[in-house]
């Protein structure tokens, strides 16, 4: 296992890149910890398959460096970098037994025979295929065919890293939760440093103690869930995390208020600079009320789940607001905001509160 550094790296598919805009990965600082569980999230086109195949060594970055601990593996093959990769669509031999599938890794390492059958055993357990074990690969359905692409993956337990591109894409939707949370297991039993390509915000969010998001070629954070849900350092986290997303308004922000465009002002939960920007308040931090506030108007009420999802309008803006389960929201036609909870941006990025001495 290995810590994975980057350093000054960027990548551009064009062969004489002129600005940042030709290139798909833009300049890059990033150090993936021993052992972390890492998901890489963005939408599509933002550079997380770039970025994974520059950890594998599928690509040679355009610019600057790739470590594994402290050996530099910027010109070294894939092969040579001990890796294990799981891609989204099945990659196994069909001719070959769920056994011999899973057993692949290990027998090209030359482990001996009881510990390859021990571990089979014990993979084939995690993946659910312990009945098929003796099956041929061909004829079985495209989800058990990643099951066994999952397993072989994971089978090594000496690989540097495990690096995953949206491994669930074919997998049956109520599995998938199954899986996830069967990798997340085996990343506590063993350790390894994972790297989990995704654009799916529950995928990412279940699987990794540490969210990375990409956007436009970009790393705009790196965080804990909750860190992405509480503090998002970029609008783009703002929008993508939660759903719905971070509402934004437009504002002047000075000391403790913000004023947006109608000239209605918002409390704020601590002091910043003057400067026109955006206020951003996740759903979750605005409640209806009868009284003070600001005023808005109700567009749709739906029922999602637990809770009920306001589509309201502040001053002419789209504003979605959670009501709890059990509020009562008929007559309520103004909103506040925990003021704590509000996040302030200028050129989309998140400025922090002044500290008060
Ligand atoms: N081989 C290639 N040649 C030229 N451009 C490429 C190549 N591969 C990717 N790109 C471009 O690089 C950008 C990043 O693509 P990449 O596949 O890394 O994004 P992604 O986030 O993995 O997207 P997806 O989720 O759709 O796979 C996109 O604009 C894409 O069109």
């Amino acid at each position: 296992m290995a810590r994975i550094t980057l350093r000054n790296l960027a990548h551009s598919y064009l062969p004489t890149p002129q600005g940042d805009g030709d290139y798909a990965l833009k300049e890059l600082d990033h150090v993936w910890q021993d052992g972390g569980a890492y998901a890489l999230l963005g939408a599509s086109g933002c550079g997380k398959t770039t970025l994974l195949n520059i950890i594998s060594g599928l690509l040679r970055p355009s610019h600057g460096r790739v470590l594994f601990g402290d050996r530099d593996v910027t010109d070294e093959p894939t092969a040579a970098r001990n890796i294990a990769q799981v891609f989204q669509f099945p990659v196994v031999y069909d001719t070959m037994t769920v056994r011999e599938n899973l057993a692949f890794p290990l027998r090209n390492r030359g482990r001996d025979a009881a510990y390859i059958k021990a571990r089979v055993q014990q993979i084939a357990a995690i993946i659910g295929m312990e009945s098929a074990l003796d099956r041929k690969a061909q004829g079985l359905t495209a989800d058990a065919k990643q099951k066994i692409s999952l397993g072989r993956g994971m089978v090594r337990e000496d690989v540097n890293a495990i690096l995953f591109d949206e491994p669930l894409t074919v997998i049956d939707p109520h599995m998938k939760w199954g899986l996830r949370t069967q990798l997340k297991q085996l990343h506590r039993e063993f350790g390894h440093t994972m790297i989990y390509v995704t654009h799916d915000q529950t995928e990412a969010l279940t699987f990794a103690d540490k969210v990375v998001v990409m956007h436009e070629g970009r790393v705009v954070q790196m965080g804990t869930p909750q860190d992405l849900f509480e503090t998002p350092a970029h609008t783009f986290v703002g929008y993508f995390i939660g759903s719905p997303g971070m509402n934004f308004i437009d504002a002047q922000v000075a000391g403790d208020t913000a004023t947006l465009p109608g000239g209605a002002q918002v409390g704020l939960g601590g002091h910043y600079a003057p400067l026109s920007g955006k206020i951003g308040i996740r759903p979750e931090h605005a409640a209806l009320t009868g009284q003070g506030g600001l005023p808005v108007t109700i567009r749709r009420i739906e029922d999602v789940g637990r809770h009920r999802l306001i589509r309201a309008e502040l001053q002419g803006v789209p504003l979605n607001i959670v009501a709890p389960e059990g509020q009562p929201v008929a007559g309520l036609d103004r909103v506040v905001f925990d003021p704590r909870r509000i996040n302030v941006y200028a050129d989309d990025w998140r400025v922090a509160p002044q500290e008060i001495a």
